[in-house]
């Protein structure tokens, strides 16, 4: 049977589903998340993107051909010259300064996510990479669209609207396009065993986004 980013996802679509529609996101849309939540959270998603960085690094790394390469470069370049800046910004703008970043300590579900994925590309291939790596970039395009589809949310003075903009911009939602028209290629003629391996390598990724977003709900007490 063909494989594709869709069988992969509705191999574990109940962690995907708790993943994209977890009481966090709910909180974001309808502008009921506690805000102490939403700063710890943007807290440990700079340094999340610290170590995303390093994971397309190691995909930089792992290129086989021009094109991986370039890809690869093209999205490490974009989290250190574009994401982390604006994100510095973003948090200075929630009250959290450059000095607090650079001294967090990171709290365990940081920890276990970001070396889960460096871990998957030093054990793998470039696909066990990207397959590690694809619950972030296009589980928060998925996750922009359910926020602006859904009747709940609330779109006047809502204080988590700059956030919600930034994952329906358009060039975020392209990147995430591209990568799962990437992986549909991929994944097209992986054998059974394979698609399996990959399976378990997503789901436990999905997981660990959910659980990142519990993390955030937890600092809220
Ligand atoms: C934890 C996490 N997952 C995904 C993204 C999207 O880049 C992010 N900023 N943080």
């Amino acid at each position: 049977m063909s494989q594709n980013f869709d069988t992969l996802k509705n191999a574990c679509l109940d962690q995907w589903q708790a993943y994209i529609q977890h009481p966090f996101v709910a909180g974001i849309s309808e502008a009921t998340l506690p805000a102490p939540a939403f700063r710890h959270y943007l807290q440990q998603d700079y340094l999340f993107l610290i170590h995303f960085a390093r994971a397309w690094g190691l995909a930089v790394y792992k290129s086989r051909d021009m094109s991986e390469l370039r890809h690869s470069l093209d999205n490490l370049k974009t989290i250190v010259d574009t994401e982390m800046g604006l994100h510095v910004d973003y948090c200075r703008a929630w009250g959290i300064d450059q000095e607090q970043l650079q001294n967090l300590p990171e709290a365990q579900e940081t920890l276990a996510y970001t070396r889960f994925v460096l871990d998957c590309g030093h054990r793998g291939d470039f696909l066990d990479l990207h397959v590690a790596m694809a619950p972030c970039l296009i589980g928060y395009a998925e996750i922009a669209d359910w926020i602006g589809a859904r009747p709940q949310t609330v779109t006047v003075d809502n204080p988590y609207q700059a956030w919600i903009d930034m994952y329906r911009d358009d060039e975020y939602q392209q990147a995430a396009r591209l990568e799962r028209a990437w992986l549909d290629e991929r994944l097209a003629d992986v054998s059974s065993a394979r698609f399996e391996q990959l399976t378990t390598t997503f789901r436990d990724a999905t997981r660990l986004e959910a659980a990142f977003w519990q993390m955030g709900m937890d600092a809220a007490g």
